[in-house]
Formats: structure tokens, sequence, C-alpha cells
């Protein structure tokens, strides 16, 4: 079935953690990696988060530059990219940023375990795609994602669901900076958390780039997907 080009896009300190045990946002990367993540948001079709990341953080996944927003308006594009989140659950507030701010199109992925209300009230605000008996179904979700023209699919975490399309073999490339800061515990989330891999079946990666970016270094690797 045909997917996205799906890359993950995230920071972390030094020993590779995306934010506190207490789940706290921490600013782990300057100006220039924003900047970045910007212009990768404003040249993808789609941009993808986890409930978990919502409830943390409460992103708007807007695309911040004036000029990026009238550059996509230009080409016939909606100002955003598509703004998707894996919600098993339908748990999304109501409230969330990504529902109230900024123009495109939201698209909320559940399962059949959310409840019916919860759904019915969402359908209101964004579309509803059900994939999956208690969890979403990720590469059900994303080939439907590629039938409805969906080509370059970028992902900003978290760590359950970057494990969750690597696990299942989605990711082609991820995009990592390591800022200079160390955030220590054993609870607080990595790049990718989950079960976690046996030997024989981790993943492996070429190495497509190593920049220097500020006080920190951003890694690009490409996945060796089977
Ligand atoms: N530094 C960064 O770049 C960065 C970026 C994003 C998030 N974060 C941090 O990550 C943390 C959130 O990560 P998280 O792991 O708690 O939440 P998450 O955003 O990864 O969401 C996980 C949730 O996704 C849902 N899900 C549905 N179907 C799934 C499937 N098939 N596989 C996996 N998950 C599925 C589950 O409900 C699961 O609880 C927050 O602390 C946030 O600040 C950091
Ligand atoms: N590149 C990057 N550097 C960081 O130091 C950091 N903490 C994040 N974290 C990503 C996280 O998901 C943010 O919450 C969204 O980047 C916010 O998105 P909005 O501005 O609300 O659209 N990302």
């Amino acid at each position: 079935m045909p997917t996205p080009f799906t890359y993950i896009n995230a920071a972390m300190s030094i020993d590779g953690k995306i934010s506190t045990r207490q789940r706290c946002q921490v600013r782990i990367s300057g100006d220039v990696d924003f900047e970045r993540m910007d212009e990768l948001r404003a040249s993808s079709d789609a941009v993808m988060v986890g409930i978990g990341t919502v409830l943390a953080d409460d992103p708007s996944l807007t695309v911040k530059s004036d000029e990026k927003r009238a550059k996509r308006l230009a080409k016939g594009l909606d100002e955003n990219p598509v703004r998707i989140v894996v919600d098993s659950k339908a748990r999304i507030p109501t409230d969330a940023d990504i529902l109230r701010k900024g123009a495109g199109k939201i698209i909320i992925a559940v399962s059949e375990s959310a409840a019916f209300d919860r759904v019915e009230s969402l359908r209101k605000k964004a579309m509803v795609i059900m994939t999956g008996g208690d969890q979403v179904d990720l590469p059900e979700l994303l080939s439907v994602l590629d039938e409805m023209g969906i080509k370059s699919l970028m992902v900003e975490g978290g760590a359950g669901l970057n494990w969750g399309l690597v696990k299942n073999g989605l990711v082609e490339e991820i995009y990592s900076f390591i800022g200079n800061l160390i955030i220590g515990g054993s609870n607080a989330p990595t790049l990718i958390d989950g079960d976690g891999f046996d030997e024989a079946d981790m993943p492996t990666c070429s190495l497509i780039s190593a920049e220097k970016m500020e006080d920190g270094v951003l890694l690009k690797w490409k996945l060796k997907n089977s």
C-alpha cells in the first residue's frame, strides 16, 4: 500500500530526551532550528503529532512565517499544511490550539475505541478518520492519507507516535537536532519510546548529513526499511 514520504523532525537533549520527566516542554533548540522547522512545515503536505504532544505542548502546527504562508497560497495551496492528530480515544480538548488557530484542513485520526459522542463533536471541527480497534492502525491511516493526495508527511512527535511509526516501517528519514543541555530522568520521553526493538529487529540508518547549528548539531538519517 503506498504511503506518503514520512519523516520525523525533533529536538533532543545531549542524552536523547525530548522533554522533562513531567512531560513539560523544554526549549532545546534556538531560533535557527525553529526557522528550519517552519520551512519544513511549509514544504510538507501534512504535519502530524500524537495526542500526548497535544496534551503536553498544545501546538498549533501552523506555518509561522507570513512569507511562507503567502508562497503556499500563491501555489494554490492552503496557507498551512493539513494538520493531523493521532488520537485513538478522541481525547483532544475542543479548545486545543490546533482546532482554534490557523486556516486549513485538520484531521483527527481515531480508532473504534473512541467514544461515539466525542467523535461526533470532533466532526464539527475537523475531519475524522477512524482506523484500528483499540489503537489507530498507522499503516492504514497513512495509506488513506496517501489516497487523499498527501505525499509528504512531517511528524513532530512525540515519543509514542514516533515508536508506532518506526515499528511499522513507515518512516523514511529522521531529522534530530541535538541541543546543548542534559535533561536526564528515566521517565523523560526520548526520541523514540514504546516497547523497544529486539536486537535482531533494530532498524539501521545511513547518515545523510551532520551539520553544526548554533551550539548543537543537526543529524539527518535515512532509514534502511526492508
Ligand atoms: N522536543 C521535541 O521535538 C518534541 C516534539 C514533540 C513532542 N515532544 C514531547 O513529547 C512528549 C509527548 O510524547 P508522548 O509519547 O507522551 O505522546 P505522543 O505525542 O507520541 O502521543 C502518543 C499517543 O499517540 C496515540 N497513538 C495512537 N495510535 C498509536 C499507535 N498506533 N502507535 C503509537 N501511538 C499511538 C496514543 O494515544 C499514544 O498515547 C511531550 O512531553 C512533548 O513535549 C517533544
Ligand atoms: N524544534 C524544536 N525545538 C525545541 O526546542 C522544541 N521543544 C520542539 N518541540 C516541538 C513541539 O511540538 C512544539 O510544541 C511545537 O513546535 C510547537 O508548535 P507551534 O509553535 O505551537 O505550532 N521543537
